[in-house]
């Protein structure tokens, strides 16, 4: 299938997924009423949104809000048990092998192989994603630059810092050039240093197109969302933009509107 995707327009102060001419105006992830139940405990409940392509998608709430439940189904790792869902023009019960092979999913814990170099890394997660040998090569090069990973080809993952461990593993997920990247509170346990300059690489990626959808408990970087959702009980609290969030709520920051919203919903 080759479907293509609106792109923001880069420098141009247009929201995310503004249609570029010429380009189907397809969002890159679209859920309705999606569901999910674990025999009493309703995970994720009747959720519905829209991420246009080239966004930076944040997935906020407290702990057991349905925000790990909410990505498998959109990756295509759980089945829904009601609601249904497209990301990247696939449907997420019909097609989540293919969903699983174009995406790019980065975790928390970076699922790194320590013991060898980053080009090993590299190569590994290329040979995954049947890149030839010729293609690999001319990838990790453009991704030592991309990722600023220079200079640390030949060292070994286990004996790197927070911060070049977690742009070793953003490259892994982005070695097959995918449309979308999950990222699972990808800078928990980064200095902050390496927490900005991760930030700064993700709006790159986003400017170039490629959607993101992340998790985070930093305010400061869902501050540089452009959009968020935020969840709680399994339900969908508040969707939009930050600024849009801050606004609705008459609150002067996003933290206020999240503590906001673990207030006023009580246990
Ligand atoms: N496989 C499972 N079986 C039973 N209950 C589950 C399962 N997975 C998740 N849950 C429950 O579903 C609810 C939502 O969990 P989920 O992991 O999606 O939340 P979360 O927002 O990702 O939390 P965290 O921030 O702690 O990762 C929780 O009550 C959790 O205990």
């Amino acid at each position: 299938m080759n479907l293509r995707y609106q792109v923001a327009g880069p420098g141009t102060g247009d929201q995310p997924g503004t249609a570029t001419p010429g380009h189907q105006a397809l969002p890159a992830i679209e859920v309705t009423n999606l569901s999910k139940n674990f025999g009493p405990i309703q995970a994720v409940r009747q959720v519905s949104f829209q991420v246009p392509a080239g966004s930076i998608f944040g997935l906020l709430g407290p702990n057991g809000s349905g925000k790990s439940t909410t990505i498998r189904m959109l990756c295509g790792l759980m089945r829904p048990s009601s609601g249904s869902g497209q990301v990247l023009g696939l449907d997420i019960i019909t097609q989540a092998e293919a969903i699983k092979a174009s995406i790019g999913y980065m975790s928390q814990k970076f699922n790194l192989y320590e013991d060898l170099t980053v080009a090993e890394n590299l190569h590994f997660f290329g040979s995954i994603y049947g890149l030839c040998s010729t293609a690999l090569t001319r990838r990790c090069r453009e991704l030592y630059e991309h990722m600023r990973l220079g200079g640390r080809e030949k060292q070994r993952v286990g004996t790197l810092s927070g911060g070049w461990k977690q742009r070793v593993a953003l490259a892994c997920a982005f070695i097959h050039r995918p449309r979308l990247l999950v990222l699972d509170e990808p800078t928990a346990g980064v200095d902050p240093v390496s927490r900005r300059l991760f930030w700064d690489l993700l709006e790159g990626l986003a400017a170039e197109g490629i959607t993101i959808l992340v998790t985070t408990h930093y305010m400061d970087e869902a501050e540089r969302c452009h959009l968020i959702a935020l969840m709680d009980r399994g339900r969908l609290h508040a969707f939009g933009p930050p600024a849009r969030l801050m606004a609705a709520a008459g609150l002067p920051t996003l933290e206020d509107v999240f503590i906001n919203m673990a207030g006023t919903e009580g246990d």
